[in-house]
């Protein structure tokens, strides 16, 4: 039997911060991993995802600038992106980030783990061995999430894509569906179709993107028709039959015949097979957790989970934010040291409630954080919808001939500070950061009026934002 401090089951971004941190905190650490060190995110999501895209988006820039379209005379080099993408994603191999793990000063124990009781975890290796690990403080679940896919007729014998093979296949498929219409349809819609795939996307609902502003999926919709995406609305699979090479998807309207269908219809938290049982949780279900990452529903305040699995942000950068200061708290309150879990104190991941940025790499891209104008009306607040047509920007007609872009600030009338700010529109990844800063320190909206955006940058679309509001 072994014995640590901390047990953290999964090696993905939030495994790998929390341990991290809990290490530098004074604890004695092994990190639990069933498959690759790295997680999703480096191997079949953030990183290959948008290694898939990049070349796509800086082709698409230079096309959009008189002179420079001139120079771009051909389609993407297929072969060259997906050697790039198998380059990001390490070409699924995990050594260095094991590395990165003993490096660290933690220990890497590989195999399936699951919670045997209070404290304790038992992992089962490749060859049937077990090892029983035992913490002394904590555990702390960072299992994340496995694509949900519906339970259609058909669908097990229909060799389907999940996110997993849409970011690592090795092939360009002519003719490729993709249901769903959430951020992982779109992305990868985009990315397959620059690569020269005819894409039909079968969207359930009404609108593209539908957690972010309205004006966000509407943009995304028309640029993925202009590009030659079959966008369909309204759209729901319900058979799914593979014959040799082609899959036909049976919908309410009649059929879609393509060589690869990707189900890109959201994710399921990874607590099926991992012992929730044995401490009184559901398997399959998030290990709901308060803002220092403790689970509500075990007593003695031993097990954490943070990251995917907790349902909170699906995403890495709030992942790792959650793994930072989750294991910060994990190795206080060992030490008996006090935790400050007021508001944005040290000990709390605030953020995950108030100010999540996202950037969705379509083209045009999203960039958002914190409410939309709808969320924050929902929550109670007073607020105003302060819209700029981006192509109005000089900095943005200047990036791009006919740029076309939005912004959106929702401001607190009450406190006049922002609650939420959305851009959509080339080169805007890069903008969020100021919007992100602006809504976690809710720094006054007559404050901001002094912040000068350099000129002519897409940036002085703030400047423009405030003279909407001032009137
Ligand atoms: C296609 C796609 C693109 C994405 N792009 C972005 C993006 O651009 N930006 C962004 O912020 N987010 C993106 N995301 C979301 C991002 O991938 C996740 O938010 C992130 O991976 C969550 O990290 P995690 O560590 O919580 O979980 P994961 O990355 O899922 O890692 C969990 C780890 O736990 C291991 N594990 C699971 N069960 C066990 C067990 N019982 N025993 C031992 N180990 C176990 C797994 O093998 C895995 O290594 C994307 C997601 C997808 C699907
Ligand atoms: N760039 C990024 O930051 C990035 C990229 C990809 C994924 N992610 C994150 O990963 C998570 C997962 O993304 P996702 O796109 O898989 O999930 P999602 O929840 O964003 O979207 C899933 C969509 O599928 C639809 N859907 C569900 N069941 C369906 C069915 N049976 N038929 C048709 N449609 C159905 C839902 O209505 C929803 O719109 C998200 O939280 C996202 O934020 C982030």
């Amino acid at each position: 039997m072994d014995e640590f401090d901390l047990v953290v089951l999964g090696a993905g971004p939030t495994g790998e911060n929390l341990a991290e941190r809990a290490h530098a905190g004074g604890l004695s650490v092994a990190v639990v991993e069933s498959e690759l060190v790295g997680g999703e995110c480096s191997y079949w999501a953030c990183m290959p995802s948008k290694a898939l895209l990049r070349p796509a988006a800086a082709r698409a820039e230079a096309t959009r600038v008189a002179g420079a379209r001139e120079a771009v005379t051909g389609p993407l080099d297929a072969a060259a992106v997906l050697a790039r993408r198998d380059a990001f994603a390490s070409h699924w191999k995990d050594d260095g980030q094991a590395d990165w793990v003993a490096s660290a000063g933690l220990t890497l124990v590989r195999g399936h783990g699951r919670l045997d009781g209070e404290r304790r975890v038992v992992v089962e290796a490749a060859d049937g061995t077990h090892r029983v690990l035992t913490a002394r403080h904590a555990v702390a679940v960072c299992t994340g999430t496995r694509a949900a896919v519906p339970d259609l007729p058909g669908i097990a014998d229909a060799r389907v894509w999940t996110s997993r093979e849409a970011t690592s296949a090795k092939a360009v498929p002519g003719r490729l569906a993709v249901v769903g219409g959430g951020v992982v349809a779109v992305e990868m819609a985009t990315a397959w179709r620059a690569l020269g795939s005819e894409v039909t996307l079968l969207v359930r609902g009404a609108r593209l993107l539908p957690k972010l502003e309205p004006f966000a999926g509407d943009l995304v919709a028309d640029s993925l028709r202009d590009s030659g995406v079959d966008v369909r609305f309204g759209v729901s699979v319900t058979k799914v039959h593979r014959d040799g090479g082609t899959v036909t998807l049976t919908t309410g309207d009649g059929t879609v015949e393509a060589d690869e269908v990707l189900f890109a219809t959201g994710r399921t938290p990874a607590t099926a097979d991992i012992g929730l049982d044995t401490v009184g949780l559901t398997p399959g279900r998030p290990v709901e957790v308060d803002d220092t990452g403790a689970a509500t529903g075990v007593p003695g305040g031993w097990l954490y989970a943070a990251g995917d699995v907790n349902g909170r942000a699906l995403l890495t950068h709030q992942g790792k934010y959650q793994g930072r200061v989750f294991g910060a708290v994990i190795a206080d309150r060992a030490a008996g040291r006090a935790l400050d879990t007021t508001d944005w104190g040290r000990s709390v991941a605030t953020a995950d409630r108030y100010a999540v940025p996202q950037v969705v790499f379509t083209d045009p891209e999203v960039a958002a954080v914190g409410r939309t104008y709808e969320e924050a009306r929902a929550a109670g607040h007073r607020v105003r919808a302060v819209d700029y047509d981006l192509g109005s920007v000089a900095g943005a007609s200047l990036y791009a001939d006919d740029y076309r872009g939005r912004a959106r600030a929702v401001v607190d009338l009450d406190r006049e500070v922002l609650l939420g700010v959305t851009f959509v529109g080339a080169g805007v990844s890069e903008l969020l950061h100021s919007a992100t800063v602006a809504v976690v320190a809710e720094v006054p909206v007559a404050r901001l009026w002094h912040a000068v955006p350099a000129y002519p940058t897409i940036s002085e679309v703030w400047l423009r934002l405030w003279e909407t509001y001032r009137g």
